[in-house]
């Protein structure tokens, strides 16, 4: 079915059945106005933990918590009806162990009732993602450039520009997928490497700064939009609404000003007695 004319909700299984078919269509929402707009286009749409930075301006998605991700997945579940929401599991809710992540991710999938968690990791995080998987919780894996992992990156730099580091790479691409997840994000990788891995492993890569060839794409949205500040290279500007906003408040600021605003379609009259 194409994705115009779909009236139910997206699944998991649906996602993994895209493998080498019509690119994927992914992108962030974090509040419901604009979970409303991206789900008319989206199959995905992400509650990602850059929401950290996005909407919460921290430096860093370390900080981000389970009680905010819950939030977020509720006013974006609330929103949707046709796209997947997948929600990001946030730094410090499932690398301690496959019990404990999977204690959160059914948190999260009770309190939301999105479809499917991600969390951020390679081989290491195989053994976690194959305990969710058998216990009901879809995921999507997440490797390349890990934000989470900031601190131990020593920054957001791009992953695989040397070719020395794509074993490491390609291995954990291909254990997250012989795990069980649904599909992969590829963060921030070398456009060869992401060719290499979205040929290698059987479930869609959905590239962020890696690939036309992946087997969808995803932006955050106020990135595109350009409601962001500075943002990554990988970032096409497809709007400018920080422009508009601005434009829209000043033309307030200056009616409220000159008492041209409130007019009279915007104040009660008396009623008739
Ligand atoms: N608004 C926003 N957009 C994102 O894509 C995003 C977030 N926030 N927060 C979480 C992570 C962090 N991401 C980032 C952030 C910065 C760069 C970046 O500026 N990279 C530089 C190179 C920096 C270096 O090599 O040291 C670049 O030129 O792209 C990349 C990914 C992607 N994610
Ligand atoms: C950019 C996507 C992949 C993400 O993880 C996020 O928005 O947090
Ligand atoms: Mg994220």
């Amino acid at each position: 079915m194409s994705s115009q004319n779909r009236t139910s909700r997206l699944t998991s299984l649906d996602i993994r059945g895209r493998k080498g078919g019509e690119p994927l269509v992914a992108l962030t929402a974090y509040t419901a106005p604009m979970a409303r707009i991206v789900d008319e286009v989206a199959d995905v749409a992400l509650v990602g933990d850059s929401l950290g930075m996005v909407v919460y301006g921290l430096d860093s998605t370390v900080p981000v918590t389970l009680e905010m991700m819950s939030l977020h997945g509720q006013a974006v579940t609330r929103a949707t009806t046709r796209s997947l929401v997948v929600i990001d599991m946030p730094f410090g809710s499932y690398e301690e162990g496959r019990e404990q992540a999977f204690r959160n991710a059914a948190q999260l999938l009770k309190e939301t009732g999105a479809g499917a968690v991600k969390l951020e990791g390679g081989a290491r995080m195989a053994e976690t993602v194959r305990f969710l998987v058998e216990r009901g919780v879809p995921v999507m894996g997440h490797v390349g450039l890990t934000p989470q992992a900031v601190n131990t990156l020593g920054g957001y730099k791009a992953q695989g520009r040397s070719k020395a580091e794509w074993p490491a790479l390609i291995a954990d691409a291909t254990a997250i997928a012989d795990a069980g997840a649904f599909s992969l994000v590829i963060e921030a990788v070398a456009e060869p490497l992401a060719v290499e891995i979205t040929k290698k492993v059987a479930i869609p890569t959905i590239g962020i700064g890696a690939s036309a060839a992946c087997d969808g794409q995803v932006l955050v949205l106020d990135d595109m939009l350009g409601l962001t500040g500075r943002v990554p290279k990988f970032v096409k500007a497809y709007g400018d609404l920080a422009a508009q906003a601005r434009e829209a408040v000043r033309a307030y600021a200056a009616e409220v000003r000159s008492r041209q605003f409130p007019g009279e379609a915007h104040v009660y009259a008396l009623k008739a007695e």
